[in-house]
């Protein structure tokens, strides 16, 4: 059986460009006692390759040796994960899906400013235009998990990190109070509970 987890796991996912690495390094210095996995440079720092692809100009990632590397850390909980496929990590694990969503003009500047080939930059504007993040991420864990938020500039960016923060204390309060709960019920009294 799954080790009960004393705190959420949060996936921050998204087409590149919408703003999960900075959200994430702000949602760090919040949650503190989180550690954030950015899944590229861990993919990158773990040799988890498996070839490369001259198309896109990237590795292919070796999905099975990242999840065989990350699954034992996100067992134990508290992990904020950064990536924007979101599909390849077991729905156990995860307790919050965040998908950044971001206008396609702004999108489509920060890519540039990144340097990206013109074709790179159409393929990730008209993934986001369909929103194929999204849908992967409603399609691969519970609707009620998932959480949509728009990151087009600083001040919806902050509000983010506060909407996530939140979420993550909500969750402990409910979880931290389940287990003193369960310690300390009285057993059921056996009464019918005639309320007429
Ligand atoms: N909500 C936002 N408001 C303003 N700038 C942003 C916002 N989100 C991201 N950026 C900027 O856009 C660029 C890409 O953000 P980044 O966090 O690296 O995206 P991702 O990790 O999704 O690829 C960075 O220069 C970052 O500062």
């Amino acid at each position: 059986m799954e080790p009960r987890r004393y705190q959420p796991n949060v996936l921050v996912t998204g087409t590149p460009g919408c703003g999960k690495s900075t959200t994430c390094e702000l949602l760090e210095r919040r949650l503190p006692d989180f550690q954030y996995y950015n899944i590229s440079e861990f993919a990158k720092e773990h040799e988890c390759y498996d070839g490369y692809d001259e198309h896109r100009k990237s590795h292919i990632v070796d999905e099975d040796k990242l999840l065989d590397l990350l699954e034992p850390l996100l067992r134990k909980g508290g992990a904020i994960v950064d990536w924007h496929v979101n599909d390849v990590f077991p729905e156990r694990l995860i307790d919050l899906v965040v998908v950044l969503r971001c206008d396609n003009s702004i999108l489509y500047k920060r890519l540039n400013k990144r340097g990206y080939h013109k074709s790179k930059i159409d393929e990730n504007i008209d993934a986001e235009i369909m929103g194929v993040i999204m849908q992967d991420a409603v399609e691969s864990y519970e609707q009620e998990i998932v959480v949509e938020l728009q990151s087009d500039n600083t001040a919806q960016m902050e509000s983010n990190v506060d909407r996530i923060v939140s979420w993550v204390e909500l969750w402990q309060s409910q979880h931290h109070s389940g287990v003193t709960n369960e310690l300390t019920a009285q057993p059921e009294s056996g009464s019918d509970g005639d309320d007429d």
